[in-house]
């Protein structure tokens, strides 16, 4: 992957998610995590290679291909990406209104659930510039869960929250991935890894050093959440 025509960010990288794996992604800063959850995200193209989502090769797929696979995916980006001019509340809901199907009492009862277990119960009807940043951040994180994604892809997700909220949205991510949804968090906090126990891809200066072997699961036991029951 090269961003224009600059020099190639990401080289010669290739891994299989195995669906229902849960990894981490991790390497120093500059190393490419981001970029490879954009090829993930579909957000970029490879300018070689060959990447493959939910069995299809989305390498050449239509523009007009990709909100529908991405509504299969949940995404934390880095920079939270919420919109300004809704409430916490509205901003989480919007993947289960955009999917359709449930109604309107039960979607707001679901996302009031899940912005009081982030800790979030007196800042739902907060808009995002009024929100600190780890505020915004659980915002983001539940808007990804909400609808129990495909395939979930959390960029520094806890990056600006304290260790036992940190944990606690970690929790919330086995949790996800428990009920099958094929997880990778990218993050700088290696205790928390150690901590959690899945498996790991490694990036140094744009090249795997190291992706799983085995299948990607989570080993350490967690809190349940009601909310993310089926
Ligand atoms: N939009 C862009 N245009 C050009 N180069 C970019 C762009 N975004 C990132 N890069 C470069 O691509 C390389 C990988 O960056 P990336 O953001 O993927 O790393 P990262 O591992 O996520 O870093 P961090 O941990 O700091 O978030 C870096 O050399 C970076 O400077």
């Amino acid at each position: 992957m090269r961003y224009g025509m600059g020099a190639e960010v990401l080289q010669d990288i290739s891994f299989t998610l195995d669906p229902g794996s849960f990894h981490f992604l991790t390497g120093p800063s500059g190393a490419g995590k981001t970029s490879l959850l954009k090829l993930l995200y579909l957000a970029h193209r490879p300018s070689r290679g060959l990447v493959t989502m939910f069995g299809d090769d989305v390498t050449s797929a239509p523009r007009s291909a990709l909100p529908r696979l991405r509504r299969r995916i949940g995404v934390v980006f880095q920079e939270y990406r919420l919109l300004d001019h809704m409430s916490a509340i509205d901003n989480v809901a919007m993947p289960l209104r955009i999917a359709g199907g449930a109604d309107e009492a039960k979607i707001r009862e679901h996302v009031e659930e899940l912005l009081i277990w982030v800790g979030l119960k007196d800042r739902m009807h907060a808009r995002p510039p009024t929100l600190s940043g780890g505020e915004k951040q659980r915002v983001a994180i539940a808007r990804a869960v909400i609808a129990k994604p495909e395939l979930l892809l959390a960029d520094e997700p806890t990056g600006n929250v304290d260790p036992d909220m940190a944990r606690r949205l970690m929790h919330l991510f086995v949790e996800l991935n428990k009920l099958g949804t094929t997880t990778v968090v990218a993050t700088h906090d290696l205790e928390l890894v150690e901590e959690m126990g899945g498996a790991v891809m490694q990036l140094s200066a744009g090249g795997l050093t190291h992706s799983p072997a085995s299948e990607g699961q989570i080993r350490n036991p967690h809190r349940p959440h009601k909310g993310l029951t089926p």
